[in-house]
């Protein structure tokens, strides 16, 4: 392929010079990361970085251009940088086979680039680059892709907002004892199958835990009690021993591991009286019969005419898949501590396919396809590559925007679905996004109030659940504000015996303030504490708030809040009105580029005004502004 395209002869001669003599880093080398890093190759740019932590799946092919099916296995940053090169072989194009959160690549490695591309699929990858290049004072673009709904936006410290100012939607989550008890909904059992394999092959996690939930707070309390007291008398140690021992001790018996999850399971959830006043009762289904069960005559027409991962299985060939799957999962641990689940690894799919419709048969739910089940169960919004390449092109117009020193020009922009009302395709804010004076990671003394019960949580709980996997830090440190005292050190073994600790028992108490830092990410937090004891297990064991003025009944803020939450965004059909250019699409159909609106007296009041009418409405937007791998 030529070397040279007609992109550069476009650019005025700064922008040219300072494409060919500039330093990018392409974070992600996915379905927008190829674009880019193919985009950036033939537009001049001389000198680029690439870092993925994957290797090639034969289902990134259908969109990811670098990639052939002889690459299948190799690492995508490595063949990226190969594709790459043949278009340019002039180009210094390096390659890490990585991920971009470990300590590798501190602040100094972000200082070496002019510009940071993310390409990724991650709320945590994307808040912890965001931290870096506000850190290293690198402008990012931050771009991405959900179905045919896209962004590309421009994350400059002291200019934008950043990717944290603003409470992202939280992953849809169901109560446990929905999932454990009561399931309404073929996604319950889609989670508790998912959950099951963890049980049974997985990390152990009691948050996953599948088995009856006593504390379900529709039970009164004795009829838990009395259901648990004759469970065991009977067979009662099954109930109290992990899932994951008695599994082994059993050898994953299929039969005997179906009886347990499928018929005494529920006969113990019918125990529990309470529970069926209003409800259907679930039927305990028994090994034999489930072998037997070939489904009526209807379904079994129905499914000859469909392609095999659309049909929806019987009975018998649940149970015959799931103790198939069983045997090849047990054989995988057998030199592993742990299996992790993945929607792309065939005994785990067939496993968590064949439980969720068992279940859901017990239930009287809706059985589905493998083929529904994988992108439920997967988080999965098809990729669209079309969008993808729209995205990548856009994020590149950026860079270009950037080079040429006009920061101020890089609207966020939206990638929308044409509607029949509005043809749209692309709009763009009518200013930059200002950032929020709140946010707990850009503004100038970021804090954040955490309300948790001190006499519960233990110090590693926090540090867990609260610093790393909700404050996205890697590797915090926690000192106890006015006793100089240490509570958490990234340092190995300097705070572990405080691990199994409660938060009260080392004097983080209601009122403490902790100075917290993350030594990686160049990032100092002030957490304010606050003792807060949930009523019952449907409540958040802890919650996150960015400002105590922003304070609302634990039931709205639906687990975890930041300050500065906006109103709920406006169907996209009420976007902008202006149009502009005509361009044309796969379809051949026009379409219309909306050109920002006139500008508006006061910007920051102009933003918010024209963010209510860009925003995407609140059913398409889960995934808009991060694409989340699954995770729950
Ligand atoms: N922490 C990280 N460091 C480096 N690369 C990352 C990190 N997290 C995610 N990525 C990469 O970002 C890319 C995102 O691309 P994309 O959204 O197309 O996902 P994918 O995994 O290729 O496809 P799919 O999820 O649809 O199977 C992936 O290649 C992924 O490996
Ligand atoms: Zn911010």
């Amino acid at each position: 392929m030529a070397t040279s395209s007609a992109i550069p002869y476009v650019l005025s001669d700064k922008v040219r010079e300072a494409v060919a003599n500039c330093k990018v880093l392409v974070v992600g080398a996915g379905g927008i990361g190829c674009e880019i890093l193919k985009n950036l190759a033939l537009s001049g740019f001389q000198n680029i970085e690439i870092i993925d932590l994957d290797t090639i799946d034969v289902s990134n092919l259908n969109r990811q251009f670098l990639f052939r099916k002889e690459h299948v296995g190799k690492p995508k940053a490595v063949v990226a940088r190969e594709t790459v090169l043949n278009y340019n072989p002039n180009l210094n194009i390096k390659a890490y086979h990585d991920s971009i959160t470990t300590v590798e690549y501190g602040v100094n490695f972000y200082k070496n680039f002019n510009l940071v591309l993310n390409a990724l699929d991650n709320r945590n990858a994307r808040n912890h680059v965001n931290r870096m290049c506000l850190a290293a004072d690198i402008p990012l673009i931050e771009s991405g892709t959900s179905g045919y709904t896209g962004q590309v936006e421009l994350i400059k410290k002291g200019l934008t907002q950043c990717y944290e100012c603003q409470p992202k939607p939280p992953q849809r989550s169901f109560p446990g004892c929905t999932i454990r008890n009561t399931p309404s909904e073929p996604i319950h059992c889609i989670v508790w199958a998912k959950h099951l394999f963890n049980q049974l092959f997985g990390e152990d996690d009691p948050d996953q835990d599948v088995s009856p939930d006593t504390a379900d707070p529709e039970l009164a309390a004795d009829a838990g009690k009395l259901a648990l007291n004759e469970e065991n008398e009977t067979d009662g140690d099954v109930q109290r021993k992990s899932t994951n021992l008695w599994a082994k001790e059993i050898d994953y018996n299929p039969e005997k591991l179906f009886n347990k999850f499928f018929q005494d399971d529920i006969k113990y959830l019918l125990s529990m009286e309470n529970l069926w006043k209003k409800r259907k009762p679930p039927k305990p289904l028994a090994w034999a019969e489930a072998s037997s069960h070939e489904g009526d005559s209807n379904t079994i027409i129905e499914n000859n005419l469909k392609a095999e991962d659309m049909q929806v299985w019987s009975l018998s060939k649940c149970s015959k898949v799931f103790a198939s799957s069983i045997s090849v999962l047990k054989s995988e641990l057998s030199n592993k501590n742990f299996l992790v689940w993945d929607k792309d690894d065939k005994p785990g799919m067939d496993f968590v396919t064949a439980c969720a419709n068992i279940r859901a048969h017990i239930f009287s739910i809706d059985q589905k396809s493998r083929f529904e089940i994988k992108s439920i169960a997967g988080n999965i919004v098809p990729a669209i590559a079309t969008t993808n390449a729209i995205v990548a092109g856009l994020a590149v117009l950026h860079a270009f925007r950037v080079l040429g020193e006009e920061l101020e020009k890089c609207n966020t922009t939206y990638v929308r679905q044409k509607s029949s009302s509005a043809k749209t395709v692309l709009m763009t804010e009518s200013v930059l996004i200002k950032a929020n004076p709140n946010c707990y990671v850009c503004s100038e003394k970021p804090s954040v109030n955490v309300s948790v019960n001190v006499d519960n949580m233990t110090v590693k709980e926090f540090e867990t659940e609260v610093l790393k996997k909700n404050l996205n830090m890697i590797a915090p440190d926690a000192m106890l504000d006015g006793k100089n005292l240490v509570v958490i050190s990234s340092e190995e073994g300097e705070t572990e015996i405080n691990n199994n600790k409660k938060l009260s028992e080392i004097g983080i108490i209601d009122g403490s303030i902790l100075k917290v830092d993350d030594f990686l990410q160049n990032y100092e937090l002030t957490v304010y504490v606050t003792n807060y004891v949930p009523k019952d297990t449907t409540e958040p064991q802890f919650i996150v708030h960015g400002n105590t003025e922003n304070l609302r009944p634990v039931e709205e803020m639906n687990g975890i809040v930041y300050s500065g939450g906006k109103e709920s965004p406006n169907k996209q059909g009420e976007a902008a009105s202006k149009t502009g250019d005509k361009m044309v699409t796969d379809d051949d159909e026009p379409v219309e580029v909306i050109e920002p609106q006139s500008s508006v007296d006061d910007p920051q009041e102009g933003s918010s005004v024209k963010r209510r009418k860009l925003n995407p409405t609140e059913e398409e937007d889960d995934d808009l502004i991060m694409l989340e791998d699954d995770d729950d």
